[in-house]
């Protein structure tokens, strides 16, 4: 069965056993597909090959973590976008070269600056005014010169769900845009950074593409007038944010290839070097989840199926009431409407209310689709539930690329102090 789908709507052949991987690894795990990944960043690279000289594609780290995740798309050549010192690190150890990677985030500490800049990355993207002087102060320290640029904040609306919108004037994201000219100016006039370019991002899961139009013509304002002011701008760095599809029945959400028709008309004449942060696009359709009907329940006037996942391996849904498709590994006939509910002591634990499936029974396997973004790398041990495993597949080969830890792993993290211990 196919479960892997390709951004430009083609399902992927790729022919995983999921049964016998769920006995040998056990239920619930997360399995993503090598072929799905490569193809969704190529997919992307190809949308935006004709934006400017040498775009750089530096992949969202956020979305999905792994280590092996990243090592493959290292191996394609990506870069990474990465937001705290562990992502640098994660991103460091799976091969990717320092020269691809950059920073963003509004909280780095002068302790992540200060290792981001003995790396020598790419580029920090600065998100205010004192975090610049922050960073112009640990470069001082550390005799080194960082290359920077300002995220600005062009107060648009991305149109996606509120808790992923990052690009309205009351978020707490990047610097009013109308004041970026003066922030320019006075970081440049630090003399501690090199301020080579502007950063946007508008928001994630994004289904339209005005929204980046209109912040990225915004962006295009600012690099004139900056370059009048005398900045030497190099770089524009237009965040990540395409959608992908998660229900059948929803608009189809734009392709690479339309983004990056709108992108190169919109920049054609800014002559910088373009940096792309996808995330969710390479990731989100390369991912599943599978999961086992523990027991079906009959409430009042509704069918609860109880399975071994649980919000806290998916917050998607609790989080953003986010659709994720639901499908039997070995569908029988008949049809049950029923809502799809974890073990976790709360009603939140709920990941689809009236779904309509394939009859289900104890024991069968359920698929959860689009599950390869914000998925496994936003799960917790809620519950005292242990953290899912990770699987990797490549056409017949697989492999467990996180492993399921034990119990005694997860209690023995803990420690009684003395004095209760001897009490
Ligand atoms: C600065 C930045 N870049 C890139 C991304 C990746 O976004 P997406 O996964 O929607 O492509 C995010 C997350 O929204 C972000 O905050
Ligand atoms: N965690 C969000 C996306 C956040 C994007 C981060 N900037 C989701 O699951 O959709």
């Amino acid at each position: 069965m196919d479960f892997f789908q390709h951004r430009d709507g083609v399902l992927h052949a790729e022919d995983v056993d999921l049964e016998r991987l769920a006995e040998e690894i056990g239920t619930p795990f997360y399995c993503y597909s090598e072929a799905t990944l490569v193809r969704h960043l190529n997919v992307f690279r190809e949308g935006v090959a004709s934006c400017g000289k040498d775009p750089l594609v530096a992949y969202a780290v956020k979305a999905n973590p792994n280590q092996a995740v990243i090592a493959c798309l290292a191996r394609e050549g990506a870069g990474a976008d990465v937001v705290s010192i562990g992502e640098l690190r994660r991103a460091l150890a799976a091969g990717v070269p320092a020269d691809r990677i950059v920073f963003s985030g509004v909280g780095k500490t002068r302790e992540e600056m200060a290792e981001a800049l003995a790396a020598d990355i790419l580029q920090f993207n600065l998100e205010s005014t004192s975090e610049a002087d922050m960073l112009a102060e640990v470069a001082r320290a550390a005799g080194r010169r960082p290359r920077a640029a300002f995220r600005v904040n062009p107060d648009v609306d991305a149109g996606t769900h509120a808790k992923i919108s990052t690009g309205r004037a009351e978020n707490k994201f990047g610097i009013p845009i109308d004041t970026a000219a003066q922030a320019f100016s006075a970081a440049a006039a630090s003399g501690d950074i090199d301020m080579v370019g502007v950063a946007v991002h508008i928001g994630s899961q994004l289904t339209d593409l005005s929204p980046l139009e209109a912040a990225f013509r915004r962006v295009g304002d600012l690099i004139g007038e900056l370059r009048a002011g005398g900045h030497d701008i190099r770089t524009a760095d237009l965040g990540g944010g395409l959608g992908i599809p998660y229900s059948p029945d929803s608009a189809e959400p734009p392709l690479p290839a339309d983004y990056g028709k709108m992108v190169a008309a919109i920049t054609e004449d800014w002559n910088v070097r373009l940096i792309f942060e996808p995330g969710r696009l390479i990731t989100g359709n390369a991912g599943i989840l599978v999961s086992r009907v523990i027991r079906l329940k009959q409430g009042v006037g509704r069918c609860f199926v109880i399975i071994d996942a649980a919000m806290n391996d998916l917050m998607r849904p609790t989080l953003y009431d986010a659709y994720h498709g639901i499908e039997a590994v070995r569908p029988r006939g008949g049809e049950v409407v029923a809502d799809i509910v974890g073990p976790v002591c709360e009603t939140g634990d709920t990941f689809a209310r009236d779904r309509a499936l394939p009859r289900l029974e104890a024991g069968d396997l359920i698929v959860f689709r689009t599950a390869g973004a914000y998925s496994a790398t936003m799960a917790s041990t809620y519950n005292s539930r242990l953290l899912t495993p990770e699987v990797l597949v490549s056409g017949e080969r697989s492999a467990v690329i996180r492993p399921r830890r034990t119990y005694e792993d997860l209690i023995g993290q803990d420690r009684i102090p003395d004095w209760i211990a001897k009490e």
